[in-house]
């Protein structure tokens, strides 16, 4: 890991201090476009077939409604794992709902905005390098509890063409309708457009690598009539360390989101007083310990240690990298947060892991990476619902703001705007 010192790094240093490993999007667009337009025209066929050449699978069916797929048999301590995860992500994203709200703007004009549940959404579940079931749980839970109708859930099958059965588990229990055994661009176009057996959503949620990524831009770009909920891509973490932390405690933290990739990110912000070289040997030696160490080690070379002169620095540079996860390991944590304007989720304190969101405090794991956490939120209730607004007048209230609306169609120029206004107030 690189170390930096944040006082001496220029505009352009500090660009690239904040950068995340590069991605060729036109490059990835000109693997991706194909596929999606060969799943547009032949649908399930192309899919089955995308299916076998990257994921060397061929599943009994494309996709199949979950009452028809085989009940999993778990050990218990899984399934009770699964279940605690799932009642408390449960219980944060139903607190969430917003009650509808009716407001009168002047006498006799009276307006609403009410939920709605978006009809069809489709859920993509990473399983290229690992089998992500809390990923399930992440979407289908507040899909299931806003009142999405058909939830269909999308993950690259095993090679034996099933669907983990884990993974399995949590769709069933988190209400989802159908099981789609396709991963990539494949999996997204095949939800966005629709095919013979797989329904057509209205929006595609869900993390992935950067074939789903650009998949999901791309269609929600073009003609398919399909939202996203974000840019969800490879993992990353930012640690702020004071140097009461313990050491093996963040280089965990570090490694827990670097072990996700090779395109992850760890980024250590240390304040004063932190022992940096032992850390940074204490990171190197705890991955050499994880079965996925080659893909780790190949994270943490773009990884790096920004070292500050204390909290407004680290602020600074927390803002300018917008994380998908901010851990803030120092004795005064609870005080940093309305100072964080920028980041996906945080984790505070000395025993808050960010394991324990990935997993089961109840927040969401979907979040958005890439510094899209300045302008993005993470996956909640309101990713599956849509405000509708209402509207209505008393004769009273047409003759009040009757007048505003016909002066301002006229400046437009719209004559039929403002005459249905007029003519319903005299007549004309
Ligand atoms: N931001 C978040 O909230 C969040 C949450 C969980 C996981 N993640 C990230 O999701 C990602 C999961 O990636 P993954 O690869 O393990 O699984 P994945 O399911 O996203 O991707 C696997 C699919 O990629 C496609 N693919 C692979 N190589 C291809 C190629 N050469 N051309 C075209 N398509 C190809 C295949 O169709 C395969 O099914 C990781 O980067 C992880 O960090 C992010
Ligand atoms: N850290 C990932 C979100 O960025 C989610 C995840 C799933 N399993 C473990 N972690
Ligand atoms: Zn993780």
């Amino acid at each position: 890991m690189e170390v930096l010192q944040a006082s001496e790094l220029d505009a352009a240093q500090l660009r690239a201090a904040t950068a995340r490993p590069r991605i060729d999007f036109a490059s990835i667009l000109k693997t991706v476009e194909p596929i999606i337009e060969d799943v547009r025209v032949r649908g399930d066929e192309a899919v089955r077939e995308y299916t076998l050449k990257f994921d060397r699978a061929s599943p009994a069916a494309v996709c199949t409604p979950i009452e028809d797929l085989p009940v999993p048999d778990l050990p218990e301590e899984v399934r009770a794992a699964f279940d605690t995860a799932r009642a408390n992500i449960a219980a944060f994203h139903a607190a969430q709902a917003a009650p509808d709200l009716t407001l009168e703007t002047m006498p006799g004009v009276c307006c609403s905005r009410v939920t709605r549940p978006i009809a069809a959404v489709g859920l993509y579940v990473p399983g290229g390098t690992a089998v992500l079931p809390s990923s399930a749980l992440m979407l289908a839970v507040p899909a299931s509890l806003a009142g999405c109708r058909t939830i269909v859930l999308a993950t690259p099958p095993r090679p034996d063409g099933s669907i983990a059965p884990e993974v399995l588990y949590c769709a069933r229990a988190a209400g989802v309708t159908h099981v789609l055994a396709a991963g990539g661009a494949q999996a997204v176009a095949a939800l966005a457009w629709g095919t013979a057996s797989v329904p057509k959503v209205h929006k595609v949620c869900g993390p992935g690598n950067q074939y789903v990524t650009a998949a999901k831009v791309a269609l929600a770009a073009g003609e398919a009539m399909v939202a996203i909920d974000m840019p969800a891509g490879p993992s990353e973490v930012l640690v702020v360390a004071d140097a009461g932390a313990d050491p093996t405690h963040v280089a965990l933290d570090l490694l827990s989101q670097a072990e996700h990739g090779p395109d992850s990110q760890a980024v250590l912000v240390a304040l004063p007083g932190v022992d940096v070289g032992a850390l940074v040997a204490e990171v190197a030696a705890q991955c050499d310990r994880l079965p996925r160490a080659a893909a780790t080690r190949a994270a943490l070379r773009h990884s790096r240690v920004v070292c500050v002169a204390g909290r407004a620095e680290a602020l600074d540079f927390v803002e300018a990298y917008a994380p998908e996860h901010l851990i803030i390991n120092t004795a005064d944590a609870g005080e940093w947060v309305p100072h964080v304007a920028s980041a996906g989720s945080v984790f505070l304190g000395r025993w808050t892991p960010e394991s324990v969101g990935d997993y089961a405090s109840g927040t969401n794991h979907t979040l958005p990476t890439y510094g899209y956490a300045r302008m993005y939120s993470g996956v909640s209730l309101d990713t599956f619902t849509r405000k509708m607004t209402v509207q209505e007048l008393t004769r009273q209230g047409l003759d009040l703001l009757g007048p505003t609306v016909a002066t301002m169609a006229a400046v437009e120029g719209l004559e039929a705007h403002r005459r249905a206004v007029t003519c319903r107030m005299n007549g004309e």
